[in-house]
């Protein structure tokens, strides 16, 4: 699949193909992550959202999938909810913590009050010793946003590992411009592998599109089920197969596939409009 090429640096570089279409009667399943992949990255995590083409298209491709398209964030369910009307589809949040099947079943992944305090009191208190750094507080986990000022990154890396020994239980996920502490042993690869084992998933060919690391866990069992893995963006080292310079690029593509697949006709959005951010 990939081929490797020397840089003018001498280190080697993945040359990946782009991902192919479907025949018109092939059997995906498709999940995609959201920030970086299917929306272009903005200063402030709450300043996002889809335009109507591309709720549209997703609308379009969850009916012709029957039901196998799913989002897979390190958003929270309700988040993703909100920004695609999209509380009857199977979906992932909080990096695997949160797992809703097409079904409507739900579970998600506690931790014990105090530890949750804990971390949240850490977060807050490191947060507010770097200048520009945004707190995103999901409860669960916190993510400490360096969009606006990425210089502090390697300070907030360098201080943030060593709150880790403060965090029985936690992880620290790296992300774009991000680090986040979630609860250890879950990761979007794990999820992903529970989405596929349940209807309307199981039985079809798994094609995963993502951006960051937290993406690469998901490839790696994509990869494992002989399914597509798409990276979105040029980000190296990658476990992926297939790449899509960006978000534009991944837009384009799923409209390519859904006009191979034919497209479906019932209602554009049935459960109502996605609301919109003033
Ligand atoms: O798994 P994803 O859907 O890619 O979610 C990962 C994180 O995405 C969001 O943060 C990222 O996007 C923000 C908006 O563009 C940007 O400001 C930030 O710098 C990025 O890291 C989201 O806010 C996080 O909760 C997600 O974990």
């Amino acid at each position: 699949m990939s081929t490797a090429t020397p840089t003018t640096a001498g280190a080697p570089r993945n040359r990946l193909p782009p991902p192919p279409l479907p025949a018109a009667d092939a059997r995906w399943a498709i999940l995609l992550d959201v920030d970086g992949t299917l929306l272009d990255f903005a200063d402030d995590p709450r300043a996002v959202r889809p335009d109507a083409a591309l709720l549209e298209l997703l609308h379009a491709l969850h009916r012709r999938l029957d039901g196998a398209l799913a989002l897979v964030s390190g958003r929270t369910l309700t988040d993703l909810d909100r920004l695609f009307a999209a509380s009857h589809w199977a979906a992932v949040g909080l990096h695997g913590l949160q797992l809703r099947h097409a079904d409507g079943s739900c579970r998600e992944i506690a931790v014990a009050p105090a530890q949750q305090a804990r971390m949240r009191d850490v977060a807050h208190t490191l947060a507010a010793r770097f200048d520009g750094v945004q707190l995103e507080d999901k409860h669960v986990a916190v993510a400490l946003h360096c969009r606006r000022v990425p210089a502090q990154l390697p300070a907030l890396r360098e201080a943030a590992a060593a709150a880790m020994a403060q965090l029985p239980g936690y992880q620290l996920q790296p992300g774009n411009l991000v680090l986040e502490f979630s609860p250890a042993d879950m990761d979007k690869g794990r999820a992903v592998l529970e989405l596929l084992q349940r209807a309307p998933f199981n039985g079809r060919w798994p094609v995963y599109l993502g951006d960051d690391l937290t993406d690469e866990h998901a490839f790696a069992r994509i990869n494992a089920q002989g399914g597509l893995s798409v990276r979105i963006g040029a980000r190296e080292p990658s476990l992926a197969a297939s790449t899509l310079p960006g978000p534009a690029a991944a837009e384009a593509w799923l409209t390519g596939v859904l006009d191979a697949l034919g497209a479906p006709t019932h209602a554009r959005f049935p459960e109502g409009e996605p609301a919109r951010q003033p």
